[in-house]
């Protein structure tokens, strides 16, 4: 309980900027809540002081009061939505940018950790429930609560039995509304969930396309999707029957509550204790009160839930490190580009030590090809010099200072990564070469392109780099990808480049002709290569081979060729073409 009123004080905190706004709508909602609850005592005294009597000033002045009220009613609803949904949005798009942030901040680990799409739903779905939440839910909570207020206060002062009637009335719809919700909700979940698996085998589908067709396994992916497309339908079903059910079930509830006043009602008319606009204005609350009444059984239920999506974002939050560096962080000047390991250990959070007490040392200038079977803990070694994952034990040294000691912004610049799949944005060439440095002029870029080689390329297209690549845009071969990777690495100025497997879905041809760049790519830089192919030892002054997390070999290529150990014996399987 104290938990739950931390988060939505935190969550209310969102609301600051837009205080004004929020409280200005929940006291234009109270007045909304007020007319309404006016409206039957204004048709009361239409009906007594003017019809009943004969009295047709009387009625036109109350029929015309209720006009305006009606009038006002409207503006209300009007303006006390506008401000509340206004807040209510404007603190969801902090809370959202919040946790998106966070997402960013997070370290490698997290992502290995967490499903891609648990984080998506956050985002999402957590955000628009809690949108929902704060303007919709509250707003009709608030709205209910005080016209049942308004309502039972006017009711008490015409007919206390009557109200006794429509306390009764209200206290079992509410506890029926909420049952309802309580029923049904977790179906929705379910559909919601089941929506998103049918979403999800779609777009895989889509996204494998080359592969189903290449597989002609087009018929064992549509049973699968019917399978899941079957849960769809049979949880609507489920949900239908419980709305069927229990939906309807106030309904007649307020049914029989108004046949009942109806008939105790016209009773006591005759009997002179009550008046026929009384008992209209009875009859006209019960109405009022319908939709109300409903809305309180969900939103008494809903706000455990909308707090649970909110400590979830908040959870993502609290959990991003600090997006400061250490305060003893330093900047390296005119970097050498040395890289140390020294006593390195590594275990992923699956458990799997990868490494024992590496060392190793780098110098600056050097070229490196790391090779070894698969698993053995190559691209570790790139990645903890990238510090997207950081020793458990030992340090990874760059010049002599600890990755960890060095400011990000100036580690980034300093190591460049070009990963084995490079991800390219669905967005214009420019924007994805320029994506660390914004920034860039249109010469740095043009020039970062012309040293990957991949200028002629995007000038011979006819919308140049503003060309959009991805999704309706254009399709880039493996190698026009691992070049744009390139270029957006070279255009940072990176003393280190780190390369892993940037041949590993190239052809031969395509493979001939990086390598022969990368030579002039690679002058004056400290370069790790991570790769099986042997082919990339030409451009390598040293080979490091790696077994089990260990290295086992080290030294020249041509002094390991002759050595007879495993870079040779993988040398004798393939050739220095080989793979
Ligand atoms: N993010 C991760 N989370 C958990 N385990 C990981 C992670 N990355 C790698 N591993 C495990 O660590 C071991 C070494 O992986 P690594 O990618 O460094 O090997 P590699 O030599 O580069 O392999 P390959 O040549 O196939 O790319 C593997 O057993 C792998 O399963």
């Amino acid at each position: 309980m104290a938990d739950s009123m931390g988060q939505l004080k935190r969550l209310l905190s969102y609301l600051r900027e837009h205080k004004l706004h929020f409280i200005a709508g929940l006291i234009i909602v109270l007045l909304m809540s007020y007319t309404n609850g006016v409206i039957p005592v204004l048709i009361r005294e239409a009906i007594d002081g003017g019809i009943v009597t004969g009295k047709y000033r009387v009625a036109v002045r109350y029929a015309l009061l209720v006009l305006l009220v009606g009038i006002l009613n409207g503006a209300f609803s009007f303006s006390g939505r506008y401000l509340l949904v206004k807040a209510a949005q404007h603190a969801v798009y902090h809370l959202r940018m919040d946790a998106f942030r966070a997402i960013q901040r997070h370290r490698m680990e997290f992502f290995d950790k967490t499903y891609s799409g648990q984080l998506i739903s956050r985002i999402t779905n957590d955000t628009e429930r809690i949108t929902r939440f704060l303007s919709f839910r509250v707003r009709m909570f608030v709205y209910s609560v005080f016209l049942i207020i308004v309502s039972l206060y006017y009711m008490a002062r015409m007919n206390v039995a009557l109200t006794g009637v429509a306390l009764v009335t209200i206290a079992v719809v509410v506890a029926l509304n909420t049952t309802y919700a309580r029923k049904v909700r977790p179906i929705y979940d379910k559909i919601r969930h089941q929506t998103g698996v049918v979403a999800s085998v779609s777009t895989g589908s889509i996204a494998g396309v080359k592969t189903i067709k290449a597989l002609s396994v087009e018929e064992h992916i549509q049973e699968k999707f019917e399978k899941e497309n079957e849960e769809l339908y049979s949880l609507n079903v489920e949900a239908t029957k419980i709305t069927a059910l229990y939906g309807n079930a106030p309904f007649l509830v307020m049914g029989i509550a108004m046949s009942a006043m109806l008939y105790y009602g016209g009773r006591a008319i005759m009997a002179g204790t009550l008046t026929v606009g009384e008992l209209t204005a009875f009859l006209t609350y019960m109405l009022t009160m319908t939709w109300p009444l409903r809305a309180l059984g969900f939103t008494i239920g809903d706000i455990q839930r909308s707090l649970a999506a909110a400590s979830r974002l908040f959870e993502v939050i609290d959990s991003a490190p600090p997006d400061v560096d250490p305060p003893d962080a330093v900047e390296l000047e005119n970097p050498r580009g040395e890289i140390e390991f020294y006593n390195v250990y590594l275990t992923y959070h699956t458990g799997q030590t990868v490494l024992k007490g590496l060392n190793l040392k780098i110098r600056p200038g050097e070229k490196v090809l790391i090779t070894g079977p698969p698993g053995s803990g190559k691209s570790t070694l790139l990645k903890l010099i990238a510090r997207f994952y950081e020793p458990d034990k030992g340090q990874v040294l760059i010049d002599g200072v600890d990755v960890r000691k060095i400011k990000t912004s100036c580690l980034r610049k300093i190591v460049a990564y070009v990963p084995q799949e490079p991800f390219i944005f669905n967005r214009s060439l420019r924007e994805n070469i320029a994506l660390a440095k914004p920034d860039a002029s249109m010469e740095e870029i043009e020039r970062a392109a012309k040293i990957a080689k991949i200028h002629d390329f995007i000038a011979s297209l006819p919308e140049g780099y503003d060309t959009v690549v991805g999704e309706k845009g254009v399709t880039l071969s493996g190698g026009q990808r691992q070049r744009i990777a390139l270029a957006r690495a070279l255009l940072l100025e990176p003393k280190i480049l780190l390369l892993d497997d940037p041949v590993s879905n190239l052809d031969a041809e395509t493979e001939k002709r990086l390598i022969e760049d990368l030579r002039g790519i690679l002058e004056g830089k400290t370069a790790v290569i991570v790769s099986q192919r042997l082919s990339m030892a030409k451009l390598a002054d040293r080979v490091i081979v790696m077994k089990d997390g260990q290295i086992v070999e080290d030294g020249k290529p041509e002094e390991l060729a002759k050595k007879g150990g495993l870079f040779s014996e993988m040398l004798g399987r393939g050739g220095w073409n080989g793979e």
